[in-house]
C-alpha cells in the first residue's frame, strides 16, 4: 500500500493510497478517511461506493461524509469504480468500461481479466485494510451513490452478515429494466439474464436484507427513470422488509443531493455500527 496523499481532517487523516490488486490485475487507489480515534485502536468503517465517471476522488471530496464520520468515531473507505489504464479494456460511453464497473466480476472477453470488482471491493481490499490499518472487522456499514447505491445494495444482499447497516443516494435499483445494466450485464456478463443476480430488486424479492436500510432520492432526479426506484420499494413492501425510503423534494442526481443527506446517513450507520 503507498501513499500518494495524507491530509489532517477534522481531527483525523484522509489518506490516498494505491496498491496492485491481483483482482483487477492493475494499480488500484482508493480514499481512507480514519478519526482521530484510530490512534487508539480500531474503529467502525463505512464504505462509500460511488457513481457513474468517478474514481475514488469524487465523493471523497464532494459528499461531505469526514465531518459526520469524525462526530462518531467511524472510518470511511472510498474505492475506485472499476480497473484502469491503458492496457485495461474500456468503452466510448461514460456508463461502460472505465469509470463504470458496476461492482461485479465480468466472465466475458474483452472485460474479463481486470473487470473483478465484486471480489476487489469484498475480498481484496478488505484483506489489505484490515491487515494493515486499524480497522474493526465486525463493524461494516456500507453505502453509495448511483451505481455505487446499487453496489451497496447488492453487495449487502450477496454477502449476508458483512454489514451491520446498509444505506444509498439515488440508487441504481432494478438494473434488469435500466439503460443502467442492461447494456453492462449484456457485456460484462453475456446477456441480460446473467444479472439476475446483481439486480437489488430481484435480491430484496428473493433473498432479502439481513440489515436496516435507508435510501434517499431526489424527485428531480434527471436519472430519475434509470434508477426503478419503485420497482425497488414494491420489492421492499412485498417482503415486509424494514426500510427507510425517502424522497426528496427537489434534489436532483449531484453531489449537492448527497452532501444534503450525508449527515441522515452517517447517523444511521453510526446507530448500528456502535450498537
Ligand atoms: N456524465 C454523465 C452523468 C454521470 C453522472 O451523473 N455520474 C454521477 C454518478 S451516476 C456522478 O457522481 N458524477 C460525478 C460527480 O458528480 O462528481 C452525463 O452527463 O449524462
Amino acid at each position: 500500500m503507498r501513499t500518494i496523499s495524507e491530509n489532517r481532517c477534522f481531527g483525523g487523516t484522509q489518506g490516498v493510497y494505491a496498491h496492485d490488486s491481483q483482482a483487477t490485475g492493475c494499480e488500484m487507489t482508493f480514499g481512507l478517511f480514519l478519526p482521530e480515534e484510530a490512534a487508539q485502536g480500531p474503529v467502525p468503517v463505512l464504505w462509500f461506493l460511488s457513481g457513474l465517471t468517478c474514481t475514488h476522488e469524487n465523493a471523497m471530496v464532494k459528499a461531505g461524509a469526514q465531518a459526520h464520520a469524525a462526530l462518531h468515531g467511524i472510518a470511511l473507505v472510498f474505492p475506485d469504480t472499476s480497473p484502469r489504464g491503458e492496457g485495461v479494456a474500456d468503452d466510448e460511453a461514460f456508463d461502460m468500461g472505465q469509470g463504470a464497473g458496476f461492482y461485479l466480476d465480468a466472465t466475458k472477453e474483452p472485460w474479463a481479466p481486470h473487470f473483478r470488482m465484486e471480489r476487489y471491493v469484498t475480498e481484496e481490499l478488505p484483506k489489505l485494510l484490515f491487515g494493515e490499518v486499524p480497522l474493526a472487522e465486525e463493524q461494516q456499514a456500507i453505502t453509495g451513490h448511483s451505481m455505487g447505491g446499487h453496489g451497496a445494495l447488492t453487495l449487502a444482499m450477496r454477502h449476508p452478515g458483512r454489514f451491520r447497516s446498509v444505506s444509498a443516494f439515488a440508487p441504481i435499483c432494478n438494473p434488469l429494466e435500466s439503460d443502467w445494466g442492461q447494456r453492462q450485464f449484456e457485456g460484462y456478463l453475456g446477456s441480460v439474464e446473467a444479472g439476475r443476480v446483481h439486480d437489488a430488486t430481484l435480491l430484496m424479492a428473493e433473498r432479502g436484507l439481513d440489515a436496516p436500510l435507508m435510501i434517499d432520492t431526489g424527485t428531480a432526479d434527471q436519472f430519475g427513470d434509470k434508477l426503478g426506484t419503485a420497482a425497488f420499494a414494491g420489492a421492499v413492501a412485498e417482503r415486509r422488509a424494514e426500510a427507510t425510503l425517502r424522497l426528496q423534494k427537489g434534489y436532483d442526481h449531484s453531489y449537492f443531493f448527497v452532501s444534503t443527506f450525508m449527515g441522515d446517513h452517517v447517523d444511521f450507520h453510526a446507530e448500528a455500527l456502535w450498537a
